[in-house]
């Protein structure tokens, strides 16, 4: 995929939220885009397991974990089966686990930090509702692109895929 979200900055300007949070890339796709899925969850990652279980059909997946640093959301298993069923990436404010393994996977894994303790799986939380982190609001069937940059967010498809 070929696009910088600086350029896409410098030619779309105020059409696009930029999120403030710096986050560590887990993924080997580095640069990473598509619609945005969304999840809200406390320290429990089963809606994130059935997700990304589930065809991601380019799409990624923007956790809002609160934030937690206390449990992984995502780690090596989550992280393949993500990219078996074809998802671009996924954005997690919260931890991951399993890092070394991530760093192989041909998948866009954006998170705060790890920890190698695991999240709770009863899925509790909730999936298609707008997520604010970073000064951004992520709504699902926005359009996210990420590179070493950032993240930036639109309304619509800038990519025009
Ligand atoms: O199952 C979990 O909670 C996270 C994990 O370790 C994995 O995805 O392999």
């Amino acid at each position: 995929m070929d696009f910088a979200t600086a350029d896409l900055i410098d030619d779309f300007g105020d059409e696009l939220r930029s999120c403030e949070t710096q986050f560590r890339q887990y993924g080997a796709r580095t640069r990473f885009a598509g619609q945005v899925v969304t999840v809200r969850c406390d320290r429990d990652n089963g809606l994130v397991k059935k997700l990304l279980n589930s065809p991601g059909e380019g799409r990624v997946l923007v956790v809002d974990g609160g934030g937690s640093l206390a449990s992984a959301l995502m780690g090596d298993m989550i992280g393949a089966a993500a990219v078996a069923n074809g998802w671009s990436g996924v954005v997690i404010n919260g931890a991951v686990r399993d890092v070394v393994e991530l760093a192989g996977l041909d998948l866009g894994a954006k998170a705060l930090g790890s920890n190698p303790r695991k999240s709770a799986k009863d899925g509790a939380g909730e999936v298609d509702v707008p997520v604010a982190f970073g000064g951004v609001e992520f709504r699902p069937g926005d359009w996210l692109y990420s590179d070493e940059d950032g993240i930036v967010v639109a309304d619509r498809d800038l990519l025009g895929a």
